[in-house]
């Protein structure tokens, strides 16, 4: 597949191989960009910048309309991409797919609601306008967890703001990131507005962060990248949205209702493998109501198929890689070494180059073990007990990171005032499954800054510039 600058497929001569993660099969080679397609790129999207920020908003919103129709057309096509590429489930990719475009016709709508305000002045002879307009060129740089949705979020409200777009996808699941960008040019990208470069990580974004045409970075990784890229964009002062780790807490009060906290840990822990940042990593559940609910969820749990992402009953692919498959694994032997025991699972499988993990839940886990103190990024749910609330919600805070918290309970008060107190951007309260297009995506503290979704989302591609008006 090919690399797009100004609207041109290019390849290079030099390619990097992207293998399927359940048996390391070659899946096909894509170009590996260096600092000359880098410079290119910016040139492209500066030159399409000056044509695209005088585009109507209409005009915006329809040619995303197009796109999300070629999204949704191709959703078969580009779920089986994914799936090969990254391992997630094909029904999980499907549904990644949707999620994807989900962001494309909400961001064609909110193209629509860049809103101004006039503000009453102090002097009679004084009009105050404040006027909305883009950013300029915007440099997105993805992780394979998510390889449609992280583009679409970032791509669709920079175009509909009137931005346009430099995309660095993630070396291991460049090839869903090409094809979206593709069906783009088929649903008429103008040259420049969305260009895409597969290469060394450090080589591009080193020349995009040092370019000061490129005025806003939005990255979505690990914390330790996003910081380095954080003190990168100091130098040309680039607007910055970060979305980076989390170490989520799962709280169960005595009161909540038990089906539904055992639904909300399967769909908060096991998607994509666990592999999201919004997973819910620490488990804290009430002494009263902890071993009925750890029997509940080792039955669900159980119930889980893990195999191969393109098999239709298969709820868990493997991990992306050796790294993170050995990860998983250390924090489980961590635990156990020190005092927690497995309710089910417990091992992993790396044969044949897969990197596969059995859903695994461990039981008597204190705050001091690895797994309660890093993100596993892994299929492994560490349950440990409390027994009052205002303790469970000091411990689910004692982290630097606040990406995504839940809450079960059935009362209301508890459940609006617990809420407030957790540190976090994204409460999923009696909820498994927080996110939404709609919705302000993004977290407190080191898990970075900048809200993607929701109305708020296209307000990071739009610089305010404030008008006094004698007359
Ligand atoms: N918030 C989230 O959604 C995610 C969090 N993570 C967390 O991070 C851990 C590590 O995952 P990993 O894939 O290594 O995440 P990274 O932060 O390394 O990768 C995310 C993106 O950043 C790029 N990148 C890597 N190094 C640099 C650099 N020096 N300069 C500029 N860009 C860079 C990567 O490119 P390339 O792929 O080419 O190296 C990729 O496109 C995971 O185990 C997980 O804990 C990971 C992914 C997503
Ligand atoms: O950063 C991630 O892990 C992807 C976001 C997942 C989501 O949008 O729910």
């Amino acid at each position: 597949m090919n690399i797009v600058v100004d609207g041109e497929n290019i390849q290079t001569e030099k390619t990097f191989p992207v293998y399927n993660p359940i048996n390391q099969e070659w899946l096909a080679s894509v170009p590996d960009a260096g600092e000359d397609e880098a410079k290119r790129a910016v040139e492209a999207a500066h030159r399409a910048f000056h044509n695209w920020k005088h585009t109507t908003a209409d005009e915006r919103s329809v040619f995303l309309q197009r796109w999300f129709q070629l999204i949704e057309d191709h959703t078969d096509e580009l779920a089986e991409v994914m799936t090969r590429e990254q391992g997630k489930p094909l029904k999980e990719a499907r549904g990644e797919i949707g999620y994807a475009n989900s962001y494309i016709s909400w961001f064609a709508e909110e193209a629509k609601r860049i809103y101004g305000q006039t503000i009453p002045a102090s002097k009679p002879d004084k009009r105050i306008l404040i006027q909305k307009q883009p950013v300029g060129v915007v440099a997105a740089i993805t992780p394979w967890n998510f390889p449609a949705a992280m583009i679409t979020r970032k791509v669709a409200p920079a175009i509909a703001a009137g931005c346009t777009v430099l995309i660095k996808p993630a070396e291991q699941t460049p090839l869903t990131a090409l094809r979206l960008v593709e069906l783009a040019h088929e649903a008429g990208a103008p040259p420049g507005l969305i260009n895409i470069l597969t290469g060394d990580a450090e080589t591009i974004s080193n020349v995009w962060m040092s370019d000061s045409r490129v005025t806003k970075l939005s990255f979505t990784g690990s914390t330790e990248v996003g910081k380095l890229l954080m003190k990168k964009s100091a130098d040309t002062m680039k607007r910055i949205s970060l979305e980076l780790g989390g170490q989520a807490p799962f709280i169960v009060l005595p009161d909540a209702d038990l089906d539904k906290a055992v639904a909300g840990a399967i769909a908060s822990k096991f998607r994509n493998a666990g592999q999201t940042c919004i997973c819910s990593n620490r488990f804290f559940v009430h002494e009263s109501i902890v071993d009925t609910f750890t029997e509940k969820l080792k039955a669900a749990v159980e119930a889980l198929k893990v195999g191969d992402g393109m098999d239709p009953e298969t709820d868990i692919g493997p991990l992306i890689d050796q790294g993170a498959y050995e990860k998983v694994i250390k924090h489980m032997e961590d635990a156990v070494d020190n005092g927690a025991e497995i309710v089910t699972g417990g091992a992993g499988d790396p044969s044949e180059g897969s990197f596969f993990i059995q859903p695994t839940i461990l039981k008597n886990v204190t705050d001091s073990m690895l797994c309660m103190n890093e993100e596993t990024f892994g299929p492994l749910v560490p349950i440990a007990s409390f027994s009052d609330e205002s303790s469970a919600i000091e411990r689910a805070n004692d982290t630097p990171f606040g990406l995504a918290a839940y809450l079960f309970t059935e009362n209301i008060s508890k459940a609006l005032t617990l809420s407030e107190k957790l540190d976090y951007g994204i409460v999923g309260l009696n909820d498994g499954s927080p996110s939404a297009a709609q919705a302000p995506f993004g977290g407190f503290k080191e898990s970075g800054m900048g809200r993607e979704g929701g109305p708020q989302g296209i307000e990071e591609y739009l610089e305010t510039k404030y008008i006094s008006l004698g007359v």
